[in-house]
């Protein structure tokens, strides 16, 4: 659990990347300014107006379309040098398709990389977090294997558009949250809730999309533009509930191969292909349920021959752990789901802190353990980029939970990288401001700036973690005892 006191006995070495990261929809609103399209959150959240805790959209949330420039001070002002976004894509491509590029969305996205680039921070450009033109929306989405010729278009554009300024390219975010919240359940937009059949089959072609839109970029515009493309996937930590009960350990290996290892084995293992565990199981429970054929799609041979290696890092965003038991078979077993075939209950542990959202409660141990499990699972070469972690909470700028929240991780960063020789290259801090928090609206906040929402100017202003995180940039090590309750209150 480590010293928590002091000055951490580990630092991060120079060439240690930190960063800060964001969200083209969470941030930037001009949902419909200069021409850009619907994407499927936007109407979404236009026909459910009571779907976010706070009945929000994101139709301007911090107005960062306008106030880019403000944005890109305050990103400089924390002393990172890199500076990880995505862009919209509906605001590239109104009609989704390549058909029609919108000139006001290459300005756009031209002068914020150009911005960055003059503050001398490196753009590190997510080509899809979550919002995807609704005129692809209506044709089923990532359930549609068309979507990966569709991505495969928009990629070439981006590229060729931004390739000279852009050089650190990832393809998706969060896939697994993405198909497993907006297809398999409710939870998120499009809310297809097609549980255990749309939502692998969300998997499986947002994974094929990656493996075009990398291949496209390693192969003609690597040679001349020279940069790195990679993927961004999300894991809580899975924690056996008893930590020596076999039933307990198994039920947790299982729920990170069903929730992880079911994106990264196709791309980081030595065979790649879906984990055999996964395989198996799905295929087992599909032909238990009755189905003529498993709900999880087969790649072909060469599917998997272009998956395999399809990624220069490992992006991973991690906030949470939970705590893992054997579920029993439910009552339900005809009604298929993700969380059915994994068979696994998950639970919070009380004594584990939980600052704002219900599902993310303090656990940093869980992040050295899920960096090995990724090192152990698929090699110490591969370089690992925390590309998302933080903590919410629901409002204020002294936010000590938060620092707290980064003195802990990032000590048990410096654990993994130093004892346990994770191969972690670098991090960004999720996430640079309040932003629009999909189901929580603006009621979770996850900024080391506080945005006032209510203001005509969406005033940003600097919160004690984001003092905190520039010391640990600047320092390059934890000193716990600076910016807590207890430093205020001078005793101790
Ligand atoms: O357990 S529950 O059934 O009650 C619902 C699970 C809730 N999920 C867990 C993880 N989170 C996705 C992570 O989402 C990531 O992290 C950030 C913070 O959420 C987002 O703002 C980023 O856009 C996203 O990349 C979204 C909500």
């Amino acid at each position: 659990e480590g010293q928590y006191k002091g000055l951490s006995n580990y630092s991060f070495h120079d060439k240690f990347m930190f960063g800060v990261a964001s969200a083209a929809f969470q941030i930037e609103g001009g949902w419909n300014a200069g021409g850009k399209g619907p994407s499927m959150w936007d109407v979404y959240l236009h026909e459910h107006p009571n779907y976010t805790l706070d009945s929000s959209n994101a139709d301007v949330t911090a107005d960062s379309y306008r106030l880019y420039k403000e944005d890109v001070s305050m990103v400089k002002d924390l002393g990172v040098t890199y500076y990880r976004l995505s862009i919209s894509w509906p605001r590239l491509l109104p009609q989704g398709t390549d058909n029609y590029v919108n000139e006001d969305g290459v300005r756009y996205y031209k002068e914020l990389f150009e911005t960055l680039l003059a503050n001398g921070i490196t753009p590190v450009v997510t080509l899809y977090h979550w919002d995807l033109p609704q005129s692809l929306m209506v044709l089923g989405g990532w359930a549609n294997p068309v979507m990966v010729d569709y991505f495969e278009d928009y990629a070439r554009v981006a590229f060729k558009l931004f390739g000279g300024l852009v050089k650190i390219w990832t393809t998706l975010n969060e896939p697994h949250q993405h198909c497993s919240n907006g297809y398999g359940t409710d939870f998120f937009a499009p809310a297809l809730s097609s549980h255990g059949v749309g939502e692998y089959l969300c998997v499986h072609y947002m994974l094929l999309a990656h493996a075009r839109a990398y291949h496209l970029y390693n192969n003609y515009f690597k040679a001349t533009q020279g940069g790195k493309i990679g993927i961004t996937l999300d894991a809580f930590w899975a924690e056996p509930k008893v930590v020596n009960d076999p039933q307990d350990k198994i039920a947790s290996e299982r729920y990170m191969q069903m929730h992880l290892g079911m994106y990264a084995h196709p791309i980081f293992s030595k065979d790649g292909d879906y984990p055999l565990s996964v395989r198996q199981r799905v295929d087992a429970m599909s032909h238990h349920q009755g189905y003529s054929r498993s709900r999880l799609p087969y790649f072909t041979p060469e599917e998997v021959e272009s998956l395999r290696g399809s990624s220069d890092f490992f992006g991973l965003n991690h906030y949470t752990s939970y705590l893992m038991t054997p579920s029993s078979l439910e009552p339900n077993w005809k009604v298929p789901s993700l969380d059915h075939d994994t068979g696994v209950r998950i639970e919070q542990e009380p004594s584990w802190p939980k600052p704002g959202a219900s599902w993310l409660s303090v656990y940093p141990p869980g992040f050295r353990k899920l960096l090995n499990w990724v090192s152990n699972n698929y090699g110490r070469d591969i370089p690992i980029i925390i590309t998302e972690n933080g903590v919410s909470d629901t409002g204020g700028i002294n936010d000590y939970a938060r620092v707290d929240y980064y003195n802990r991780y990032l000590y048990q960063l410096l654990l993994a990288i130093n004892i346990d020789h994770c191969n972690v290259q670098g991090y960004f801090a999720w996430t640079l401001m309040d932003d629009f928090e999909w189901k929580d609206g603006y009621v979770s906040k996850f900024g080391l700036y506080h945005v006032d929402f209510d203001s005509p100017n969406k005033t940003r202003t600097k919160k004690l973690s984001a003092y905190k995180y520039q010391e640990i940039v600047s320092t390059r090590l934890i000193n716990f005892d600076t910016l807590d309750k207890r430093s205020l209150r001078r005793t101790v």
